[in-house]
């Protein structure tokens, strides 16, 4: 690592000055319940820096040259005009934007700030979530180290719909728990992680998560895990706590997102056993599980609503949800790209070992690909958004999630250990 890459990271979550808005709703058409025919609300929001990559897309018969992504119908949703409704994928090619490998200048980064900054709540909800880390035995010796993460500022600034402390405190108790199992059984050794024993740590947890109903005999030994075991203690006591707020549906949802974070994480532990870089499009596919889904799966249910799972789960929302999701993850990876080691799999340093090129250019193409991300997340969760009210509140909230997070990113001790270094 060295201070000049930290130096451009840093800068490049903090310069705030050509951000999006970080209110949704205030860039999409007022809700006449159609698809604007014409590109005006969105259009305008792509107007700023950067952002020539977005196209908007319109109801209107889609021209032949236009990358198709399959034109997806969008079955079920009962908005009006939703059977008029496809999506387009913004094209590839930007004839007025300078080609990538001629523009020396580093992109800012599309992604809003918060929508709402309370750090009395914050506080408040990270005070809580450290006594219970306390009480479930989590990070035993370093509970002073995770109230420095902030994770509670982390779900304050990342949910601004409710301001009620129980309900952020449930989340907070979720994203704390799989903290610690990337800390404890993935990427900390210091802390007892070990590779030979991942695989079988994080299924055993899955049976937690998801509870295992096992024959009579074996139940006690399940058990016995689920209380000896601080991080299955931690998991079994928040989604008590989050099944409060949350419909069996939603609970559901989590349950399968964390099977498939589990998943990616045996992924990414075979690349460090078998000591290889993996190809840019597997470490997305990887990074696309491996996401910040987990905690944004929580949206609906935090803000006190539910998208139902006949939209939830209708592919066009959840490839737009997803993509959201891996678009923040490599907000993360910029950071992992300012302190951690060389040998450490993050985008940038997949990219420099593929590309044959610095990290500064690396880090310059994650940025690019965070924002390809990004923008095709806005005209599509645009599109979605104007075939039902619940999709527009929920995409809104999603965005607002975004911002939350790139915030806490650039601000938190976890990734500033020392507070001086923390932008201001
Ligand atoms: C742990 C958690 C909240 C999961 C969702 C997103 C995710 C997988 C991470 C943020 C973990 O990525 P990483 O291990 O790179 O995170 P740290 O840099 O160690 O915080």
């Amino acid at each position: 690592m060295t201070s000049t890459r930290t130096g451009i990271v840093e800068s490049l979550l903090a310069d705030m000055a050509g951000a999006p808005p970080a209110d949704l709703s205030r860039l999409l058409e007022p809700s006449s319940g159609r698809v604007a025919r014409t590109p005006s609300t969105v259009q305008r929001f792509t107007s700023g820096l950067g952002t020539s990559a977005v196209r908007v897309p319109l109801s209107e018969p889609v021209p032949p040259a236009t990358r198709d992504l399959g034109t997806h119908d969008i079955p079920r949703l009962t908005g009006l005009g939703t059977s008029a409704v496809q999506l387009v994928a913004p094209p590839v090619e930007q004839p007025s934007e300078p080609s990538p490998s001629t523009d020396d200048s580093m992109p800012e980064l599309f992604c809003p700030g918060p929508v709402r900054d309370d750090p009395a709540l914050g506080e408040e909800v990270n005070e809580r979530v450290v006594e219970w880390a306390g009480e479930v035995g989590i990070y035993p010796g370093e509970l002073d180290h995770l109230r420095n993460c902030d994770f509670g500022r982390l779900i304050m600034l990342t949910h601004p719909a409710t301001d009620d402390p129980d309900r952020l405190l449930a989340a907070t108790k979720c994203v704390v728990a799989e903290w610690a199992a990337d800390d404890y059984y993935i990427d900390e050794v210091d802390l007892g992680a070990d590779p030979a024993a991942a695989a079988s740590r994080m299924s055993t947890l899955n049976a937690i998560i998801d509870p295992a109903g096992l024959p009579a005999e074996y139940t006690p030994q399940l058990d016995e895990y689920r209380t000896g075991e601080p991080i299955a203690t931690a998991f079994r006591s928040a989604m008590r706590h989050l099944a409060q707020y949350c419909s069996p549906t939603q609970l559901g949802r989590f349950q399968h997102q964390m099977t498939l974070m589990f998943t990616a994480w045996n992924h990414a532990i075979e690349w460090r056993a078998e000591g290889r870089m993996p190809a840019v499009w597997e470490y997305l596919v990887q990074r696309n599980m491996d996401s910040y889904l987990p905690p944004m799966i929580l949206i609906d249910a935090v803000a006190g609503y539910e998208l139902p799972a006949t939209q939830f789960y209708v592919p066009p929302v959840r490839r737009a949800f997803t993509m959201a999701g891996l678009a923040n993850v490599l907000l993360n990876d910029l950071h992992s790209a300012g302190r951690e080691s060389d040998n450490d799999v993050n985008l940038p340093r997949v990219i420099a070992l593929e590309n044959g090129c610095a990290m500064r250019e690396a880090i310059k193409r994650t940025v690019e690909i965070h924002n390809e991300l990004m923008h095709t997340f806005v005209a599509e969760a645009a599109l979605l958004s104007a075939t039902d009210p619940t999709l527009r509140r929920f995409f809104t909230d999603v965005w607002a999630w975004l911002g939350g997070s790139r915030e806490w990113h650039a601000t938190t001790r976890r990734y500033h250990t020392d507070p001086a270094d923390t932008p201001t």
